[in-house]
This record gives structure tokens, sequence and C-alpha cells, in this order.
């Protein structure tokens, strides 16, 4: 029987906004406590948003002991609190966005750094038009504390057996049918507007689209509940799910795909002129996408695992570079009606923070459209084969680090306070990933040197 969610004294509501890297940061409370979150907001350290990987404080980024620790205000971004139903406990959520105490937004936060980008385009007429596409692998829960990904076993079906490397395949999708009917329905109670299901190409690796809205806050929104949804639904069905750009060497990686278009104050689509080609417009959005792609690269590949999925032949781009219906660039425009003309991104992988993703992409086409950049030809086969590409992409994480770190460009459009936070927090992660000695380097050099 259905409860009264105000009158049930062990409902809680779980608070959060997503630090950098897109952990889940917040606090769980009563339910009782949402009438003083709506009007007060909820107080978290701004040093939260800026902490490193394992929730460590990253001292140089300034918002430490400088600040004395001081707090930030997080306000809910929805009315009304969305029901987690995988959870055992009644339990909803809400996401929130950060300001200082002065009520400025705090700029260093990933959703405040979205919101700066859409503010941007709205003060042209302009609304950006965005959907994602989420891969994931699911793995045997074993896999969570050996560390290790094991391909889950198929329980449904044909009997017990390990899920297969099989692109699009059916019968995958009904091996784990129950999961994906939670998976589906979750979606539906959290409005997240979930598309297509597709089995991937790797053993357990399926892919979700979740539908176009014309606010990427709200598409943003949307995929970071879908990674949270994701994981607990996985674990009440005994699986364990991973977002991780490249679990596995030899199989595909998990990528982020952007879809996007921007409509004017009447609706029109202003990347379609009704040409087979597409307007000035999106030739320039393209074109400054590829121009800022190097210096972006953080956003879209922020953890050292993520420079592995960029690999000629596994569907994700070694370049920046674009194309007509074509799979192996970094922004494909789709063979599509008119009127859904737009661009596919396709660059991040599925480990990135969507809020920063998103914010990346619109700073690119801003950066394009604001200067009228005119792109390269477009690919016409195989990108992987072209030589001495434009703008090749730093396939190493301290690089990327290096040209985002630099990039005036993006200190203009994302915030100085933002570009300072986020590299600081990634040079601790990466001092701090290159402090061990990996196994492999014992197993080579130990017994031989
Ligand atoms: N759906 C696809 O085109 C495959 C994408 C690929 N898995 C990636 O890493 O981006």
């Amino acid at each position: 029987m259905a409860t009264n969610k105000k009158h049930d004294k062990n409902r809680e509501l779980d608070l959060f906004i997503t630090d950098l890297n897109g952990n889940l940061r917040g606090k769980r409370m009563p339910a009782s406590g949402l009438e003083k979150v709506r009007k007060e907001g909820l107080k978290l350290p701004r040093s939260v948003v800026g902490f490193d990987f394992w929730g460590a404080d990253v001292l140089d980024n300034g918002l430490v002991f400088e600040t004395g620790d001081s707090d930030g205000i997080c306000m809910p971004v929805s009315e009304e609190p969305i029901p987690v139903p995988w959870s055992e406990a009644p339990r909803d959520q809400m996401l929130a966005m950060m300001f200082n105490p002065d009520g400025t937004p705090f700029e260093a936060d990933p959703r405040q750094v979205l919101k700066r980008m859409v503010d941007r385009f709205a003060e042209k007429g302009l609304t950006p038009v965005m959907a994602t596409e989420l891969e994931f692998y699911l793995m045997d829960a074993e896999s969570e504390r050996t560390q290790r990904p094991t391909p889950p076993a198929l329980t449904e079906g044909k009997g017990r057996r390990l899920a297969n490397t099989e692109g699009y395949s059916v019968e995958e999708m009904d091996g784990f049918e129950a999961f994906f009917a939670d998976v589906r329905e979750a979606c539906q109670v959290q409005g997240i507007g979930a598309d297509t299901i597709i089995a991937e190409m790797g053993p357990g690796q399926f892919e979700v689209n979740l539908n176009h809205v014309a606010d990427p806050l709200n598409a943003g929104d949307q995929a970071i509940l879908f990674k949270r949804l994701v994981r607990g639904v996985s674990r009440r069905h005994g699986y364990a799910a991973t977002f991780m750009a490249k679990p596995y060497v030899e199989e595909s990686g998990n990528g982020f795909h952007v879809h996007f278009s921007l409509l004017d104050c009447d609706g029109n689509n202003v990347f379609d002129d009704g040409t087979e080609q597409g307007s000035d417009l999106l030739r320039h959005a393209i074109a400054g996408l590829m121009q800022s792609m190097p210096e972006s690269m953080l956003m879209f590949a922020p953890h050292l695992n993520s420079y592995r999925r960029f690999m000629p032949g596994a569907h994700a781009p070694t370049h920046a570079s674009w194309g007509y219906e074509n799979r192996t660039v970094a922004l494909r425009v789709p063979e599509s009606p008119h009127q859904a003309r737009r661009i596919e991104h396709r660059v991040a992988g599925a480990d990135a923070n969507p809020y920063l993703v998103l914010a990346a992409v619109l700073a690119g086409a801003l950066h394009g459209m604001e200067n009228e950049l005119e792109p390269d030809a477009p690919v016409e086969g195989d990108a992987y084969a072209e030589e001495n590409p434009r703008y090749p992409l730093p396939c190493e994480w301290q690089d990327a680090i290096k040209r985002f770190d630099q990039s005036e460009r993006l200190r203009g459009y994302l915030s100085d306070e933002f570009v300072r936070v986020y590299a600081q927090a990634k040079r601790q992660e990466r001092s701090r990933l290159s402090e061990r000695i990996s196994d492999i380097e014992y197993e080579a050099y130990l017994g031989l040197l």
C-alpha cells in the first residue's frame, strides 16, 4: 500500500552535489528536513567540490586553509524529491548546486560551470538541445571485492554461461531482462527519459540512450542520476557495474557520447539551413570544438585510465576530426531529418563528469561560433588512417593536464576558479598514482636488475 511520503517518519532524503570527478557528495537526512533545506539550503565545505578522487583535500587549490575551510550553500535543483526505488529503506534524493555564502555561484561546482555556459547561449537567444549515451559494463558482484572485472554470468534465458561479446545481440539483453526492466522502471519514476538499450561489443557491456532535452542542466542531471541508478539496480540483482573508461585492455571502452543542436527563440534548429551540409553555424561550431578539443581533453578524459580508450579501431577517436555519418571521427554529423541536424560528440568517456563534458562541448561550440571559425574538410572513410592531423589530442594524462591548465580560452569560458581547482585536483591524483610501484615493474625488474 502506498504510504503518504510526508508522514513516513522513517523516510530519508539524500541531498548531494557532484565533485569535480562526478562523485556524489552530500548528506542523508530525515525527510522532514526538506522544508528547511528548501529555504536555507544545506551547508557543505567548498573544499568538498575540489576533493581528489579519493575524497582527500587538495591543499594547493586555495579552498582549504586559506578560506578557513568555509562552507558553501547547496540549494536543491528540483522542486520535488526524486524516489530511489532500488534502496532497501524508504528514501528520496535531490541534486543540489553550490553557492558562496554571499549568494553568488560557487564557480568550481561542476553544475555551476555548466550553468555559466547555458547562460552564455541564453544571452544570444539560443537554447542547446542535448542527449547523452552512456556505456557501462555489468560485472560479477565479486569484481568489487577482488578489484578485477569479471563478466557477469547470464542466468536468465539459456541457462548459466558468461556474457558474450556480441554487439547488438538481443539474446544478450534477454539474459539480463529483469535487470533492465528495473532500470527502465527506475528511470520512469525518476523522470529520466531512457530510450533504447543496446548490447555493446564487450562482455557484459551495454549502452542506454537518454532522450534529448532542450535544457543541458537537465540532461546533465539525468546522466548523473542514471549512473547512480545503474549501480544501485546492479547491486539489487547481484551484479556490479562500472563506467570506468577501459576496464578491459582488449575490449571496447565505455564512451559518453553527446548529441547537440541549438534552437533559436522560435524553436528553429540553427544547425539546419535546408541544405544537405547544414548551416554556417554548424560548421563554425564544429571548427571551435576541434580547435578547443586538445585543451578540453582533461574534461572528456579525466583519469589515468581514460587514455587507454583512445585506440585506433576502437570507435573512440584519436584526434580532432569531423565527418558526416562517420563513426571513426571525433565529431559525427549523423544522417538525420533536417530539423534534427546535430553534432554527435564522441570523445568523452563514461568515466567523465557529465556536467563538465556538456560544459566543454558548449564552450568549444561557442568559441567557434563567436569567432566564425571554419573547419578543414570533413573526413571520408577511416579517420584513424589520417596522417598529420591538425589537432592531435593529448594521448597521456600528464599532457592533458598541462594543456588544460595553460588554456586562457577555457579560463575565459569556464572561469579561472574552476580551471585552477580542477587542474590542482588532477595534479594531486597523478602524483598519488605515480607514487605506487606497479606489479609489472616488480615482475619485469626485481629479479633481473
Ligand atoms: N557505440 C559506439 O560507437 C562505441 C563507442 C566506444 N565503445 C567508445 O569507447 O566510445
